[in-house]
This record gives C-alpha cells, structure tokens and sequence, in this order.
C-alpha cells in the first residue's frame, strides 16, 4: 500500500538568527526566525509525513504556543514524527523537495541535507531529492525576505 504526502513551509529572515535548512547549519548573514530553529526544509518534509498518513500537520503535534519547543532542533521533531510513522508500519518509499531561495546557494550543502535526511527517515540516499530554485528575486523570497520549502513524501506500507 503507497501513502502519498506534501508539505509547504515558509520562514522569515532576521539578523541574529542561525540559518539552518534540511539539518545543515549554513553560513549567511541573517538566518531564519520560528519558534523553533525553523529548519523550513525539515517543517515541509515533516508535515508531507503527517499528511501521507492523515495526522495533521507539525503544529498539531508540536504547538508553537508550548514553551518546551522554543529554539527545538526539527530533525527532533522529524525524528518523532518518523518514530510513530515506522511504528504504524510505514517505511520510506521517497522524497522529493525543493528549497525556494533567492540565496544563499544552497548546492554545496545539498549532499549533506540528503544524508541528513535519510537517516532521520531510515531511508536510502539515493530515495531522497533536494533541490534549489531561486525566484528569479520575484516576490518575497526574491527579494530575501524569507525562505520556502516544499516537500512531496512517498510512505509504503507492506500489507498480507
Ligand atoms: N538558493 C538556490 C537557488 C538555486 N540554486 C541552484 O541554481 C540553479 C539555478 O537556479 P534558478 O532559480 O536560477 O533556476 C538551480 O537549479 C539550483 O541548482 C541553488 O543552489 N541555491
Ligand atoms: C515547529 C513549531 C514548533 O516549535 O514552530 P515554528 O518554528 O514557528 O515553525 P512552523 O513551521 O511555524 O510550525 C510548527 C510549530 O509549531
């Protein structure tokens, strides 16, 4: 049985602010606000999981109204999130997402977001695509307000 998901996320920019995307800490001049760490790459793969198998999305699970998920890493929250997954019987079939980001360049630490995110899903390196895309700076992400992602997750289950 396939289980198909997506998600959609988008933060804000801030001076001050660790830039962190798909688990990959990255060295830029201003970094991404949320109440988390704002990892908007692992938000947007997180709520494809939820939604592949119909439970809401992140902030049914982890409210950013609850204190202890300030500054919370969100390869945790993932992690969780896969736990209960695997747990229902779920393995990863693949993923596919996409940063939309006017800079910084994200190719160079694509590889890395790829490990990270195959081992956070149990998954094989070569099931999980990430991609960049600027917006040619049109709209908010062109002109460096924020950063988007999305995230399409393919979850299968074997059934006798
Ligand atoms: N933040 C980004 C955006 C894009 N890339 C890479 O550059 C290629 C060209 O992007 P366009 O938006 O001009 O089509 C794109 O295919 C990505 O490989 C990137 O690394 N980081
Ligand atoms: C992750 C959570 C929880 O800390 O906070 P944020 O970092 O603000 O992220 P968002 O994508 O707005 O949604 C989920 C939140 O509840």
């Amino acid at each position: 049985m396939f289980k198909i998901g997506q998600g959609f996320d988008v933060h804000q920019f801030a001076i001050g602010r660790p830039l962190i995307v798909g688990g990959v800490e990255i060295p830029h001049p201003v970094g991404l606000v949320g109440h988390s760490d704002a990892d908007v790459l692992l938000h947007a793969i997180t709520d494809a999981v939820l939604g592949a198998v119909g439970k809401g999305d992140i902030g049914t699970h982890f409210p950013d109204t609850d204190p202890s998920y300030k500054d919370a890493d969100s390869a945790e929250l993932l992690k969780q999130v896969w736990e209960m997954v695997n747990a229902a019987g779920y393995r990863l079939g693949n993923v596919d997402a996409t940063i939309i980001a006017q800079k910084p360049k994200m190719a160079p630490y694509i590889p890395q977001m790829r490990e990270r995110v195959a081992e956070l899903l149990q998954g094989e390196l070569s099931d999980i695509n990430i991609k960049a895309t600027t917006t040619e700076k049109l709209g908010f992400t062109g002109r460096e307000e924020g950063i988007a992602a999305m995230a399409v997750v393919l979850l299968v289950k074997e059934t006798s």
